[in-house]
């Protein structure tokens, strides 16, 4: 029998993994794996997805909508083989996919027959929206979905939300979910949901996105931290990883998402040092000088 998927996409930052854990700790019942891909060579959100889920698979180092396609069919096959096989696959795309690529591959019948694409559903960030909403990228997310999740709307005032919901409403056809009223199980898990869908049209090719991926084997200080990623920050779209901070024992997870930042405690997992991943636009980041900032804060 043919497997449901449910495809999340979104825009860097959304809310997609908070989404996927959010849904792998539900009471459901159901067994689920979860394929996560990351822009990065670090795969942050495997380890992120990790300690909630068994049958996590991360692929990084590219995006399952162009370059990794060939990597999520294999990956699929390794999912499906699995025993017990999932009742259900979550595939959660970078944050700069468009997910008519990961469409596409999905429906090919070979796929369909052992996997079938039931839902795709886009986290759309109420904090970002109003910013957004002219980017090519952000558009073919929210269009290529069946429907759209509203995540931080907790962080918006009232009538800001209001008008992003009628401005979702007017450009799109999609039905739309506050994910602050609570997780929508019954939408998400509907077996009698989207599935069967016109063919996808020509993926979005972007290419203007660059990123960083840094590691360190040391600690680094939390207040030079916090001054090289203050400087960062206006030219990123999205940084993400994990700490050693000197003078404490545990790693923090760091997360930047807009101009909003956090830190908070990581999951033990025995891993020492540092790992980062810092995501920006080509016009205005500079992988290399971030490298040399972010280097001379570990001889710090
Ligand atoms: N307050 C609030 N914060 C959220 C919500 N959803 C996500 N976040 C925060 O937003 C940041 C990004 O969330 P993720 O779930 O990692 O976003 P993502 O879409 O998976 O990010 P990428 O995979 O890097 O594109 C994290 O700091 C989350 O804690 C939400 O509904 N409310």
């Amino acid at each position: 029998m043919s497997v449901p998927v449910l495809l999340v996409t979104g825009f860097l930052g959304a809310g997609k993994t908070t989404l996927i854990n959010a849904l792998l700790q539900a009471d459901h019942g159901l067994r689920i794996a979860a394929i996560v891909n990351d822009f990065g060579a670090i795969n942050i959100d495997a380890a992120l997805v990790g300690p909630s889920a068994d049958g996590v698979i991360g692929l990084r180092n590219g995006c399952i909508c162009c370059s990794l396609q060939g990597d999520l069919l294999r990956t699929l096959k390794i999912v499906l083989g699995q025993s017990p096989s999932p009742e259900l696959i979550v595939i959660e795309a970078s944050g700069v996919a468009d997910p008519a690529g990961i469409t596409r591959s999905l429906t090919d019948p070979v796929i369909w027959n052992a996997a079938r694409l039931q839902t795709v559903a886009c986290v759309i960030d109420a904090t970002d929206a109003a910013r957004r909403r002219d980017d090519p990228l952000w558009q073919a997310q929210a269009r290529g979905s069946d429907m759209l999740l509203l995540a931080k709307s907790g962080l918006v005032d009232m009538a800001a939300r209001d008008r992003l919901s009628l401005s979702l409403a007017a450009a799109f056809r999609q039905r739309l979910l506050d994910l602050e009223s609570g997780l929508p199980l019954p939408a998400l898990l509907d077996p009698d949901g989207p599935t069967l869908r016109a063919s996808s049209p020509t993926p979005l090719r972007d290419d203007r996105f660059v990123h960083l991926d840094w590691t360190c084997d040391g600690p680094v200080p939390l207040d030079a931290f916090q001054r090289v990623m203050g400087r960062l920050a206006p030219d990123l779209l999205r940084a993400k990883g994990f700490l050693r901070l000197k003078g404490r024992e545990t790693r923090v997870l760091f997360q930047l998402s807009g101009q909003r930042a956090t830190l908070s405690a990581a999951e033990e997992d025995g891993a020492e040092g540092c790992q980062l991943v810092l995501i920006g636009q080509k016009d205005s980041f500079d992988p290399d000088a971030a490298r040399i900032e972010l280097d001379a804060l570990a001889r710090a």
